[in-house]
């Protein structure tokens, strides 16, 4: 009789936000040239994995819209499998929290956890260049997430730069409006002409996010909130929307805020973190916690 492996649980996929956004060009391909500063929140999905034997890869969680054989999480272990040649599988259950096509990465942050935790639970032992460059098959995002701090990024989002920034607490506003990534860059009206940053970049409200001004005007929810945001802190969106951001002094005042927002809005507090407490959960396993 084969004994069958244990759940390992826990395994985060927080969300990130681009503090600024800008598009300095389009390539060839259609995609564009950005330079952007990424930092990771407190704040995410949670996924759990047990191995089989089988070689297998079941997903026992649905997601609306999506079909189980594109969800980044099956797509990221495929890719992972397939380069490490391993024989074994896994059931993957995923908590899913973070909205959807709200520029808060959350498709790109399971793939990176389940990359790192198959990595970790299969024994392969491929190192984080590789597995940053087998995320960037699956997303731009994917690679910040795999390696799991804070960044500056440039190229398609590829060319990342660690940075150490304040760990200020931001209140998240997620308008019910999904944006989708590709209709904003492929607008005609999008700006993509915004001067490279030379050298290091200054501090993030000394810039924007250039996919803002569009987003706001295709989706009056999302201006309707970012106007309501910046009465209490300077705020911006994430990504290509549709969340907002505000950067708090302290927790109990962007939790204030929290409550004094409108019904028609979701929200939630998180702190803005330098490394993702998906490299803790990693370190934990590498010290024995299953
Ligand atoms: C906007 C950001 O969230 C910033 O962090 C990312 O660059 C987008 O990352 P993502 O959602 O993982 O995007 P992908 O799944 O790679 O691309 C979705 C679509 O966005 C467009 N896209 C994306 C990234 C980029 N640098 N230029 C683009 O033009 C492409 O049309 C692509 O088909
Ligand atoms: N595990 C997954 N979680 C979320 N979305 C997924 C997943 N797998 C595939 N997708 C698809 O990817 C799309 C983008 O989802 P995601 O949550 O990454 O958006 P986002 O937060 O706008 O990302 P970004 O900040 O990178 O633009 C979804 O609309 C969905 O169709």
């Amino acid at each position: 009789m084969t004994m069958s492996h244990p759940i390992s649980r826990g395994w985060p996929a927080p969300a990130k936000l681009n503090l600024f956004l800008h598009i300095n060009g389009r390539r060839d391909d259609g995609y564009h040239e950005l330079q952007t500063l990424f930092q990771i929140l407190s704040f995410g999905d949670s996924l759990d994995f047990r191995v089989r034997s089988d070689g297998e890869i079941q997903l026992h969680s649905e997601l609306e819209g999506v079909d189980p054989e594109q969800n980044l999480i099956v797509r990221a272990a495929r890719i992972l499998q397939q380069h490490g040649q391993t024989p074994l599988g896994a059931d993957i259950w995923l908590d899913k929290r973070l909205p959807m096509g709200g520029g808060l990465g959350g498709g790109s942050s399971d793939a990176a956890t389940t990359l790192v935790a198959l990595n970790a639970l299969w024994g392969l032992n491929i190192n984080q260049d590789v597995m940053a460059d087998l995320g960037l098959q699956l997303g731009a995002d994917v690679p910040v997430f795999v390696r799991g701090q804070s960044a500056y990024a440039e190229g398609v989002g590829e060319r990342l730069q660690s940075v150490t920034l304040d760990e200020p607490y931001v209140l998240v506003l997620h308008p019910e409006v999904e944006v989708s990534t590709a209709a904003v860059f492929t607008h005609p009206d999008l700006p993509r002409d915004t001067p490279k940053i030379q050298g290091q970049p200054e501090h993030w409200v000394n810039y924007r996010n250039d996919c803002e001004a569009l987003v706001c005007e295709l989706y009056p929810q999302v201006a309707k909130a970012l106007s309501w945001l910046v009465k209490y802190a300077p705020s911006r969106m994430t990504g290509t929307g549709a969340c907002l951001f505000g950067v708090f002094d302290n927790e109990s005042q962007a939790l204030a805020a929290l409550q004094e927002k409108s019904k028609e809005f979701h929200g939630f507090v998180a702190k803005a973190c330098n490394r993702s407490t998906l490299l803790e959960r990693l370190e934990r396993f590498e010290q024995g916690e299953h």
